[in-house]
């Protein structure tokens, strides 16, 4: 039996993230894993309650210190609380977003500095990385329609911010992805889900 691995989907907006995260759970289920789906901000109580402040109220709510401040808190509670004693349970834990988008969205388009943001993970959460990191890539417009589609009631503090946002967060992931080829690995998320799916399954199948 291979030890529990830590797994994270990432990037930006609408791409297809909570969608894979279910199915690829699901894949592993089917292969006798045990699987905890989690997801950021969120993922323990300390963290969920973080997430409200985070998600809600007005876009100039935080200063971007105060942003990135929150998410590593976040972050710290729900690596010790949720995804740290699960591993050590044997189960494999698969998260919608982790650090990576705190270096996308605080660190590199927010101006925090990626650097920074990193530190702020050593600090909170001991520089604690996945095993491997599925960056789902989409054409801007595509992933733009999707999230339309589905966010029909409005969409949250971040979520709701301009299309040229959006377009900087796909740029910086992929910065991301260059600077950590090993471990950080970009998959197509064009496509029906379940061929999505299958190529997510395909580029994990050394760790199974
Ligand atoms: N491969 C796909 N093809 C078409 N629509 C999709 C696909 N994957 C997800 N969707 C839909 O697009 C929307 C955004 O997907 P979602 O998984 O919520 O994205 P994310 O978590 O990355 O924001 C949802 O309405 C979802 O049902
Ligand atoms: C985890 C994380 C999320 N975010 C942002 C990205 C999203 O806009 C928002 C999370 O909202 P959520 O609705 O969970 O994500 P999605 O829109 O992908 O379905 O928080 C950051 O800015 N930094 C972070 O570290």
């Amino acid at each position: 039996m291979t030890r529990a691995r830590f797994i994270t989907l990432e990037g930006g907006e609408g791409v297809g993230k909570s969608t894979q995260l279910v199915a690829l759970a699901a894949a592993l289920r089917a292969r006798g894993l045990d699987v905890v789906e989690t997801r950021e901000p969120g993922g323990s109580p300390g963290a969920e309650a973080i997430r409200q402040l985070l998600l809600q109220g007005s876009e100039d709510r935080w200063t971007a210190e105060s942003e990135a401040l929150l998410f590593a808190a976040a972050r710290a509670d729900h690596v010790a609380r949720t995804i740290k004693p699960a591993l050590a349970a044997g189960q494999w834990v698969i998260s919608d977003r982790f650090i990576d988008s705190s270096v996308a969205y605080q660190g590199i388009v927010g101006h925090v500095g990626a650097d920074a943001v990193r530190q702020l993970h050593a600090i909170g959460s001991h520089g604690f990385l996945p095993d491997r990191t599925f960056l789902l890539r989409l054409e801007n417009r595509a992933a733009a329609e999707r999230a339309r589609a589905r966010d029909t009631e409005g969409s949250d503090r971040i979520g709701g911010r301009e299309q040229a946002f959006h377009d900087r967060i796909g740029f910086a992931f992929g910065v991301i992805a260059n600077e950590e080829p090993e471990r950080v690995r970009p998959i197509d998320a064009a496509g029906a889900p379940e061929a999505v799916t299958a190529r997510l399954l395909a580029a994990l199948e050394d760790l199974l």
